[in-house]
C-alpha cells in the first residue's frame, strides 16, 4: 500500500501556530490540486467523533502539548493511503513538530522534496490566533494555550527547519506578507520542483 505514496510529492509545512499554514495550504490546493493534511486537523476530528481516544487526545490538546509521536504518524499515514489513488503531491500541514516525528515519518513512508517554513513574528501569531480565537471555536485559541503552543514551537519545532535546512529542501516564506505576496513566494517554491 505504501508504495503508492512512493512517487508522490511530499511537502511539509511548518511555522508557529497561527503563523498562516491553513490559509497557504488551502491556496496551494486550489491551484496545484494537491492533497491536503494538517495532523491538527486530523487530530480535531478524532475528538470531534467523542471517542476515547479522543478525548484523551482532547486534554493534551488544550494544554498546548504534544501528542504522542505514533498516534499523529498513524494517523497521517492512514490520511495518506486513503488519498493514494488520486494524489500527486501531500501537503503535511503543521507536521513535523520535532525532529524525531520527521524521522519516524521517513523510515514509514518516505522523504519530503520540499519543507515550506512560513515564517511570522511571534507577536503576529499571538496577534492572529488571539483574533481567530473570537469565532474558530477552537479551546486551544486562548491567550494561555497560545503561549504554551509558542514556547513549544521554538523548542522543538525550530530544530526541524535546521534538521532540514542541511538537507537544502528549506524554502522560507515571509508571512508578515498580505496573503497574496505570500502565496506567490509559495508558487515559486512549488514551480521549482
Ligand atoms: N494578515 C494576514 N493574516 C493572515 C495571513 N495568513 C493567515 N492569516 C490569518 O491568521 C490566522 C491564522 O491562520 P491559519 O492559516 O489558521 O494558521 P495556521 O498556521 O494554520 O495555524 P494553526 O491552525 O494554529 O496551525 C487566520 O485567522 C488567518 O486569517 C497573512 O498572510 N496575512
Ligand atoms: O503533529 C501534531 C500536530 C498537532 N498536535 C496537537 O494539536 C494542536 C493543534 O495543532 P495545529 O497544527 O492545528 O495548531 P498550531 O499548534 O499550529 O496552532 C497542537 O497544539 C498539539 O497539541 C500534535 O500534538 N502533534
Ligand atoms: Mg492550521
Amino acid at each position: 500500500m505504501a508504495d503508492k505514496i512512493k512517487d508522490a510529492k511530499i511537502i511539509f509545512v511548518v511555522g508557529g501556530p497561527g503563523s498562516g499554514k491553513g490559509t497557504q495550504c488551502e491556496k496551494v490546493v486550489a491551484k496545484y490540486g494537491y492533497t491536503h493534511l494538517s495532523s491538527g486537523d486530523l487530530l480535531r476530528a478524532e475528538v470531534a467523533s467523542g471517542s476515547e481516544r479522543g478525548k484523551q487526545l482532547q486534554a493534551i490538546m488544550q494544554k498546548g502539548e504534544l501528542v504522542p509521536l505514533d498516534t499523529v504518524l498513524d494517523m497521517i499515514k492512514d490520511a495518506m493511503i486513503a488519498k493514494a489513488d488520486v494524489s500527486k503531491g501531500y501537503l503535511i500541514d503543521g507536521y513535523p513538530r520535532e525532529v524525531k516525528q520527521g524521522e519516524e515519518f521517513e523510515k514509514k513512508i518516505g522523504k519530503p522534496c520540499l519543507l515550506l517554513y512560513v515564517d511570522a513574528k511571534g507577536e503576529t501569531m499571538v496577534k492572529r490566533l488571539m483574533k481567530r480565537g473570537e469565532t474558530s471555536g477552537r479551546s486551544d485559541d486562548n491567550e494561555e494555550t497560545i503561549k504554551k503552543r509558542l514556547d513549544l514551537y521554538y523548542q522543538a519545532t525550530e530544530p526541524v527547519i535546521t534538521f532540514y535546512e542541511s538537507r537544502g529542501i528549506v524554502r522560507k516564506v515571509d508571512s508578515e506578507l498580505p496573503v497574496d505576496e505570500v502565496f506567490n513566494q509559495v508558487s515559486k517554491a512549488i514551480d521549482a520542483l
